[in-house]
């Protein structure tokens, strides 16, 4: 029996290596295994990425120990941390069962992804709720941290930055810098459309972040656009970014600062989707483009991830 706070942190999850990608997406498929092309298509996007270890293992990796030390700075000796990945080892059930093996009794749970769905934050925090109830673990959940100060600090920062090196880039690739118009882009993780009829948060929260950090940043030409929509036949929530960067550039718009909010990691949507795929297009456009960094430990998003945890477990 323990007397200490189990924390439940939650990511996606990554293959483990190259062979590991077939296990990997047929779990995500829900045990359907991929087709060869689709399977091959993964493949080539992790390969493009992938410099021996998986970056989202990594920085999964860190943010998890960095929470951890953060914790024990707030709370000495008050909480002990546990990973549970959505589609890889350790699975979700697999750290609660550690945590049951370690005699925890009260745990929280929380997702290394700001915003709620039902799809995303919703699905980890059942998967851990009937878990923690098979040990008799105490659970609660953290549904959302979208809006939080420090949280708003970090990504008004990072834009800040990422201006700042936009700016730079337009410099060197073009001859009309001072007359370049630029939008600053946000982005997240398309879902299918039908969250819409399900009356999901998950837009609303994400404009509530966008809105929040550009006003933050005094940025009044922006808007919001979808990324990384799966490759399945029902609809997915649009304009994806490739979409919007065609119409951008159409209205006479020559830079943009890509600001990803939904995510937290350099990982394949960032790495590959945004720094080689929209990259390329944006240069075959004749854009200037540039996104900004990822939170992964940043000490912002680590207290962020702390005071949440703390505030939820208030006695
Ligand atoms: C909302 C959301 C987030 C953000 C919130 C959160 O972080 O939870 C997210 C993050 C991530 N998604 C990731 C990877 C993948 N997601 C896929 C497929 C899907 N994602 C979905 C949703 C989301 N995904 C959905 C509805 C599907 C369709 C299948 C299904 O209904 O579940 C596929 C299959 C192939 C493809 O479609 O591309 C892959 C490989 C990685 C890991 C990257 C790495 O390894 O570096 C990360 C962080
Ligand atoms: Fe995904």
């Amino acid at each position: 029996m323990s007397n200490r706070i189990g924390v439940l942190v939650m990511s996606y999850g990554t293959p483990q290596s190259m062979d590991d990608i077939e296990a990997y997406y047929t779990h995500i498929r829900r045990g359907h295994p991929p087709t060869p092309e689709l399977l091959e298509e993964l493949r080539g996007r992790y390969e493009a990425i992938v410099g021996g270890v998986f970056p989202l293992r990594e920085n999964t990796d860190r943010q998890v120990a960095s929470l951890q030390d953060k914790l024990e700075q707030v709370a000495p000796g008050r909480y002990v941390c546990y990973q549970g990945l959505k589609h890889a080892h350790p699975l979700i059930e697999e750290g609660v069962q550690t945590m049951a093996a370690d005699g925890i009794k009260q745990a929280i749970g929380i997702v290394l992804a700001p915003h709620y769905s039902v799809m995303s934050v919703g699905s980890y925090l059942k998967r851990a709720k009937e878990q923690a109830a098979e040990h008799g673990i105490e659970f609660t959940g953290i549904e959302s941290y979208h809006l939080h100060p420090k949280l708003l600090a970090a990504l008004t920062e990072r834009v800040a930055g990422g201006l700042q090196k936009l700016a730079d880039t337009v410099r060197a690739e073009r001859s009309n810098a001072e007359a370049v118009r630029t939008k600053v882009l946000f982005s997240a993780h398309s879902l299918p459309e039908k969250i819409r009829e399900m009356n999901d948060p998950y837009e609303k929260q994400l404009l509530e972040t966008s809105e929040a950090v550009a006003k933050a940043a005094g940025i009044t030409d922006w808007q919001f656009t979808w990324q990384s929509a799966g490759r399945t036949r029902e609809p997915w929530l649009g304009p994806d970014i490739l979409e919007t960067f065609r119409v951008l550039r159409e209205e006479g718009y020559e830079a943009a600062l890509v600001a990803p909010i939904g995510f937290v990691s350099d990982h394949l949507e960032v790495l590959y989707d945004l720094d080689i795929e929209a990259k390329t297009f944006t240069a075959e456009l004749g854009m200037s483009m540039e996104r900004i960094a990822m939170l992964n430990s940043d000490p912002l998003y680590m207290e962020t991830l702390a005071e949440s945890i703390v505030a939820a477990t208030a006695i």
